[in-house]
């Protein structure tokens, strides 16, 4: 298990974590979910070791953060929202550096590194220099440096950010084999289908402050009142709020009701008396992401 406990961060005058705690089951798939300047990097950077000077203490299994900080990092490998790759070496040699670095050398470093680029999909590129690479397969190197030392814990600062659809592909499979090897995965992310599709349960973070905390399927649960979603020509939010609560979405509206088939039956009665004809006019099950609206009256994409 992994433990974080009351977690408070501070830049200056910006509160950048506030009175964080959760729990994380190891071997499951954890993600944090926020948008921009929420505190996703702070609290990834605090539970891999790297940011020391924060309130609050962390513990994987019986090691505590304060006190076993060593046990706990050989357990993690961290790979950071920024590339942190050296564009003049080969894959090879970066990963060389970064073995050593982790105290593995000669023959098993060797061995640990034909894993990892079969692992990575890099094997055919391991002796060209890393600036000739895309930035997905930079991106990719830069996990398979995180996982030489064959960490039980990964952490994933947004891995997914600016590259293309191929290499996000190749990072879902890789995620996928880790998580099949039993590693515990805490991944973050303000794309909420990525979290819907990669993560067992997830945390939801803006401002500093953990809003939602569940498994994926409790929290779709909780918040699984449909609502209709209606769209077309003449249909306007004047028209719609005598029967529920009206917000925008996409080329339409939400209408919500605590009785979403009543409503549905009342409007197409209001439609065809009023010869209004709707483009589309549905039940709409609530994804995380207006469950994440919900909660903050923020919208992930746009943040
Ligand atoms: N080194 C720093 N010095 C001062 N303020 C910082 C520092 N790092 C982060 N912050 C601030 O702390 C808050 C949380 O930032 P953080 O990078 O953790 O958010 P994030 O959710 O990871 O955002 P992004 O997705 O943009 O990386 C923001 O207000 C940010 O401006």
């Amino acid at each position: 298990m992994i433990s974080v406990e009351n977690i408070n961060k501070q830049y200056g005058s910006v509160q950048a974590l506030d009175s964080i705690s959760f729990k994380i089951e190891e071997g499951t798939c954890f993600g944090l979910v926020g948008p921009n300047g929420a505190g996703k990097s702070t609290l990834m950077k605090i539970l891999s070791g790297i940011l020391l000077n924060f309130n609050g203490d962390i513990q994987v299994r019986e090691w505590k953060v304060s006190k076993d900080r060593l046990k706990i990092k050989q357990q993690i490998g961290y790979i950071p929202q920024e590339i942190c790759l050296e564009d003049t070496l080969t894959a090879q040699d970066n990963l060389i550096l970064f073995g050593n670095l982790y105290g593995l050398k000669g023959k098993a470093l060797q061995l640990r590194i034909d894993e990892v680029l079969d692992q990575i999909g890099l094997k055919d590129r391991a002796k060209d220099k890393v600036i000739t690479f895309s930035g997905g397969m930079k991106r990719r190197l830069n996990i398979g440096c995180a996982l030489l030392h064959k960490p039980s814990i990964i952490i994933m600062d947004e891995p997914t950010v600016g590259i293309d659809p191929q290499s996000r592909n190749s990072i879902f499979s890789i995620i996928h084999q880790l998580k099949a090897e039993g590693s515990t995965i805490i991944y973050s992310s303000h794309y909420m289908e990525e979290v819907e599709q990669l993560c067992d349960s997830i945390g939801l973070i803006d401002k500093g402050q953990l809003m939602e905390i569940g498994r994926m399927e409790e929290l779709l649960e909780k918040y699984a009142m449909p609502s209709l979603f209606i769209s077309g020509d003449n249909i306007e939010t004047e028209m719609l709020q005598r029967f529920g609560k009206v917000e925008s979405k996409g080329n339409g509206y939400l209408l919500n009701s605590d009785d979403p088939l009543l409503t549905l039956e009342k409007l197409v009665t209001y439609c065809r008396e009023h010869r209004i004809e709707p483009r589309r006019l549905e039940l709409y099950h609530p994804r995380l992401e207006d469950i994440f609206f919900n909660l903050t009256g923020t919208q992930l994409r746009d943040a």
